[in-house]
C-alpha cells in the first residue's frame, strides 16, 4: 500500500501522484486530505510550493468519482425500472424513448419523491421545493407534449416546465415558466394573472408547444384549456431542453407523464410526455443521466452531467495550470472519467459553453468568467459539491461579491456524502477579510496551518541589493541602453539636476535595468523569473533584454514572445513576457517556452505571482518590490519548490521612484507624457510617488526579520552563501544534493517492514480464528 493509499486515497489516484515522482504526501496534504475526504470544510495555510493544489484536488476527485459512480449505478436502476413501468404509447414511438419519472437527484431536500418518481411532496411550512422531471424535450424538437399534475394535498404549488439550469423554484428565473394555485403565472420572479386558482384535487395539464410557428407554454384546468400563458424566445427553443417542473411548499402532488391513463385527454396534436418519439426527449438533471449512467435521446450520454466542483483561481495563467492538474492527478480515473473544464476570461467563449453542454465535473475558472456564465445560467449550480478558492486571500480581498453572490447561490440543504464542502487554501491566509468571510461561508472549519503566519520555505533564500542613485552616480552615462518609462520625459536630467527627486527616481530605474545586468552576469543565471509591477515597465524590460540579446538578434525588438524565434540557450538574454495586457496565447505561448528552457527569462506582472509552479526554478528577481506583503512571499515562492533550492533577490530603491498609476482601465499615458498626465493623481495626474523603504519596512514587519543584503559586487550575504556550501545546495536543485533517493531507500526499507508485519497480523488473525472453530 502506497503512502498516499494510507490516507485513505484510492489506488487510481495514489498511482497518478506515484507517476509525478510524488514518494510521500507532503505535510499539508497529509493533514488536509484525510479532512476533506472525511467531509469536512477546510482552511488550509502552508507555505509556498508545499503542494497545496493535491491537498484539495486529490480528494476532490476521489470523492466527484465516487458521487459518478453511485450516480450511474442508481441512474441504470432508475432507468431500467422506469422502462418497465412504460409503454403505453404509438407502437414503435416510444420503445426507445427514456422513461420519465420525477427525479430523485434534481430536487431540493426536502422535497421527498415516492418510489415511483410520481408523486412529490414537500413538507416545509416556510420554504418552497422543487424538483424536475428525469426526461426533458428539446425545444428543437417541433413537437407538442403534455403532462398532467393532480393536486393531492393542500398547500401551495406551481408547476410547468423549466431548463435543466433553471432553479428549482419555478418561475424565479429566466429558465422557468410556472402556473400556480394562487392563480398566477410567473417567470423571472415576475407574477401576472393568469387562468384561474386551483386546489385540492385540481387536475393541471401542462402543456408545452416546441411546433414551428409555435413556441409556447400553455395550461389546462380539469381538461379545460386556460389560453397560452408564455411565449417562448427562440434562443430556448434553439437550444434549450425543457423539463417538467414542479415547486411546492406544504404541499403533495400525484404526476402523470402518460404511461398510465391520463385523467383528460391532452388536447389535439400534444403527445403525454411518455409517449413522444425518443429523438425529441433528452435524459438529464437527475439519477436518470448524471455520471454517464443514463443516456439521452440524441445519444448524448453527458447531457445534464452538472458540476460538482467550483473551483476559483485569481489569475488565468494558475487556472489553467490547476485543470491541469485535475487532469494529471485524475487520469487513471475509469467508468466514469472525472471531466474538468477551464473557463477564464479573455479567451472564446463558444467552446467553454460546448463543453458545458457535454457535461462537465470539475470546473475551474476566474471569477469574471464563472459569475458571467453563472448569471446567464450556462455553468449550473445545484450540484456543487466542492466550492473551493485557491489563493483564497487574493480572491477575496478582490471579489468579494462574486464570493457571495456565487455561495449565495450553491446548494446548503445537503447532509452527509451530499454536504457542500468549503475549502480555502493559501500561503498567507491570516487577514482578518479571510476570517470573516470564513465565518460566513464555512461550517466549522478545520484549520491546517502548518507554519504559523507567512513563512517563507527554508529552500527560499531571499536577498536584497540597494538601489541609491546618490552614491551610485552611473546611471547619469548613456550607455548601455535603457528604456524607462517615461515618467519624467518632460523633466530636465542630467548632471546639473542630478539630486532633484525627479532627476533621482529616473536614476533608480536606469540603475534596476543596469543592475539586472549585473546580476545575471554575476550569478551567471541561466533561468529567472523576473518581476515588474507593471505591464508597460514588462515591456520596457523586454526592449532592454532584446538589445543586450544583440540589435537585431532574433527575439529582439520587443513585443513578446509570438512563437519560437530562437533558442534561448543561445542568446544569454533571451526572454518572453507574461503579464495581464497579453492575449492568453501569447501568455500561454510565454510559459511554456520558459518552462521547455526555450528562453531564459520570464518578465511577469503579479499575475504569475501566485501559484505558477516552474520546476527547478533557479531564481527570482523583483525589480520592484510589490504594494502588498502578502504578494512578495508569494512572488519569492516561485523558487524553492518541492524541494528545490532557490534564490530571489529585489532591488530595493533607497529613494522614492515615481512611476505611473493609472486607475482608468486602458489608459496609457506613457504613450504621449505631458505635464497634465504625469503630475501625480492627486493633482489630476497619472502617477504616485512609490517608497520601497516603506514597502520593505511592511514585508520584514511581516517576515518579523530584517532580509540580508547582497554585497556592492553582489555577492550572497557570507551566512547565506557558507550556509550553501556546507549543505552543498545549489539554487534550482533540490535540497541536500537530491533528498529523493533517500526518501526512495526510506521507503524501501520501511515497504520490507511493513509486509513482514503484515504477514504477523494475517498468522495472527487466522490462528484466532482456528482455535475458534476448535473451542466453539
Ligand atoms: N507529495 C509530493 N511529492 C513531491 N512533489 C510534490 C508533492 N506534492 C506536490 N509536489 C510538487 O510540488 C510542486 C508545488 O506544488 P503546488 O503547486 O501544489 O504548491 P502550492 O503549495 O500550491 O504552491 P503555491 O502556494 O505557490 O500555490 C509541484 O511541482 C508539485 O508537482
Amino acid at each position: 500500500m502506497s503512502a498516499f493509499e494510507e490516507l485513505g486515497v484510492m489506488p487510481e489516484l495514489a498511482k497518478a501522484v506515484e507517476d509525478l515522482g510524488w514518494m510521500l504526501p507532503s505535510p499539508v496534504q497529509a493533514e488536509a486530505i484525510p479532512l476533506i475526504l472525511g467531509g469536512g470544510d477546510v482552511m488550509a495555510a502552508a507555505e509556498t510550493g508545499s503542494g497545496k493544489t493535491g491537498a484539495f484536488a486529490i480528494p476532490m476527485l476521489q470523492i466527484v468519482h465516487e458521487t459518478l459512480r453511485q450516480r450511474a449505478r442508481s441512474g441504470a436502476a432508475a432507468s431500467t425500472s422506469g422502462r418497465g413501468g412504460g409503454g403505453g404509447g404509438e407502437a414503435g414511438s416510444s420503445s426507445a424513448a427514456p422513461a420519465c419519472v420525477l427525479s430523485s437527484e434534481d430536487r431540493e431536500l426536502h422535497v421527498a419523491v415516492s418510489a415511483d418518481g410520481l408523486t412529490a411532496q414537500c413538507r416545509s411550512e416556510k420554504a418552497w421545493g422543487g424538483v424536475r422531471g428525469s426526461v426533458g424535450v428539446f425545444g428543437s424538437c417541433g413537437g407538442k407534449v403534455y403532462y398532467e399534475v393532480t393536486v393531492t394535498d393542500e398547500g401551495l404549488c406551481r408547476v410547468g416546465w423549466s431548463c435543466p439550469t433553471a432553479a428549482l423554484e419555478l418561475g424565479t428565473d429566466k429558465l422557468g415558466w410556472g402556473f400556480g394555485g394562487t392563480g398566477k403565472k410567473s417567470h423571472n420572479r415576475q407574477f401576472d394573472s393568469y387562468g384561474e386558482p386551483f386546489a385540492l384535487n385540481d387536475v393541471v395539464g401542462c402543456l408545452l408547444d416546441c411546433s414551428e410557428g409555435g413556441g409556447a407554454v400553455a395550461f389546462t384546468k380539469n381538461g379545460q384549456a386556460l389560453g397560452e400563458a408564455f411565449k417562448l424566445p427562440d434562443n430556448i427553443l434553439r437550444s434549450q431542453v425543457l423539463h417538467p417542473a414542479i415547486t411546492l411548499k406544504n404541499a403533495e402532488v400525484a404526476v402523470n407523464f402518460g404511461a398510465t391513463p391520463l385523467a383528460f385527454p391532452p388536447p389535439p396534436g400534444y403527445l403525454p410526455l411518455a409517449q413522444a418519439p425518443a429523438a425529441w426527449l433528452a435524459a438529464g438533471g437527475g439519477a436518470a443521466a448524471s455520471g454517464g449512467g443514463g443516456g439521452g435521446g440524441r445519444g448524448d450520454k453527458d447531457l445534464g452531467r452538472k458540476p460538482v466542483c467550483l473551483i476559483l483561481e485569481p489569475a488565468k495563467d494558475l487556472a489553467e495550470q490547476t485543470a491541469n492538474c485535475f487532469n494529471d492527478y485524475g487520469k487513471h480515473l475509469r467508468a466514469p472519467e472525472v471531466k474538468t473544464g477551464l473557463f477564464v476570461g479573455g479567451t472564446d467563449a463558444a467552446p467553454q459553453i460546448r463543453l458545458l453542454r457535454e457535461g462537465v465535473d470539475v470546473v475551474v475558472g476566474t471569477p469574471g468568467r464563472i459569475i458571467d456564465f453563472v448569471e446567464s445560467g450556462k455553468i449550473p449550480l445545484d450540484q456543487i459539491r466542492f466550492f473551493v478558492l485557491d489563493e483564497a486571500d487574493r480572491l477575496i480581498a478582490d471579489n468579494p461579491d462574486v464570493i457571495t453572490k456565487l455561495y449565495g447561490r450553491l446548494p446548503k440543504q445537503g447532509t452527509g456524502i451530499h454536504r457542500l464542502q468549503v475549502l480555502l487554501f493559501s500561503a498567507t491566509l491570516h487577514s482578518p477579510e479571510v476570517r470573516d468571510m470564513a465565518g460566513r461561508i464555512c461550517v466549522n472549519p478545520i484549520l491546517v496551518d502548518l507554519k504559523g503566519r507567512d513563512a517563507v520555505p527554508e529552500t527560499v533564500d531571499h536577498v536584497l541589493v540597494r538601489v541609491d542613485p546618490r552614491e551610485d552616480r552611473s546611471w547619469l552615462q548613456s550607455k548601455p541602453d535603457v528604456f524607462t518609462d517615461s515618467c519624467h520625459a518632460l523633466d530636465r536630467v542630467g548632471p546639473a539636476t542630478a539630486s532633484t527627486p525627479e532627476c533621482l527616481s529616473e536614476g533608480v530605474k536606469r540603475l534596476k535595468q543596469r543592475l539586472l545586468q549585473r546580476i545575471i552576469d554575476t550569478l551567471k543565471m541561466e533561468q529567472c523569473l523576473i518581476f515588474c509591477r507593471t505591464n508597460h515597465d514588462c515591456d520596457q524590460l523586454e526592449k532592454f533584454l532584446n538589445t543586450l540579446g544583440g540589435a537585431g538578434a532574433p527575439g529582439g525588438g520587443g513585443g513578446g514572445f509570438r512563437g519560437k524565434r530562437e533558442s534561448g540557450k543561445e542568446n544569454p538574454y533571451s526572454c518572453c513576457v507574461l503579464a495581464g495586457a497579453r492575449s492568453m496565447d501569447e501568455r500561454r505561448a510565454a510559459l511554456a517556452a520558459f518552462k521547455d528552457g526555450d528562453v531564459r527569462f520570464l518578465i511577469a506582472t503579479d499575475v504569475a505571482a501566485r501559484g505558477i509552479d516552474i520546476r527547478e526554478l533557479p531564481y527570482v528577481i523583483n525589480m520592484t518590490l510589490p504594494d502588498k506583503s502578502e504578494d512578495y512571499i508569494h512572488r519569492i515562492g516561485r523558487v524553492g519548490r518541492a524541494d528545490t533550492m532557490g534564490l530571489a533577490v529585489s532591488l530595493v530603491a533607497a529613494v522614492p521612484e515615481k512611476v505611473w498609476f493609472c486607475s482608468v482601465k486602458g489608459l496609457k499615458p506613457w504613450l504621449a507624457p505631458d505635464s497634465a498626465n504625469t503630475r501625480t493623481t492627486d493633482k489630476g495626474g497619472h502617477t504616485i510617488w512609490y517608497d520601497e523603504r516603506e514597502l520593505l519596512g511592511a514585508i520584514e514587519g511581516r517576515l518579523g526579520r530584517a532580509i540580508p543584503a547582497m554585497s556592492e559586487d553582489l555577492q550572497l550575504p557570507p551566512q547565506l552563501a557558507e550556509r550553501l556550501s556546507a549543505a552543498g545546495d545549489k539554487y534550482g536543485q533540490q535540497r541536500g544534493g537530491g533528498v529523493s533517493k533517500e526518501v526512495t531507500e526510506h521507503l524501501e526499507a520501511i515497504a520490507q517492514n511493513v509486509a513482514h508485519l503484515a504477514g504477523l497480523e494475517w498468522q495472527v488473525q487466522t490462528s484466532y480464528l482456528s482455535l475458534k472453530r476448535k473451542w466453539g
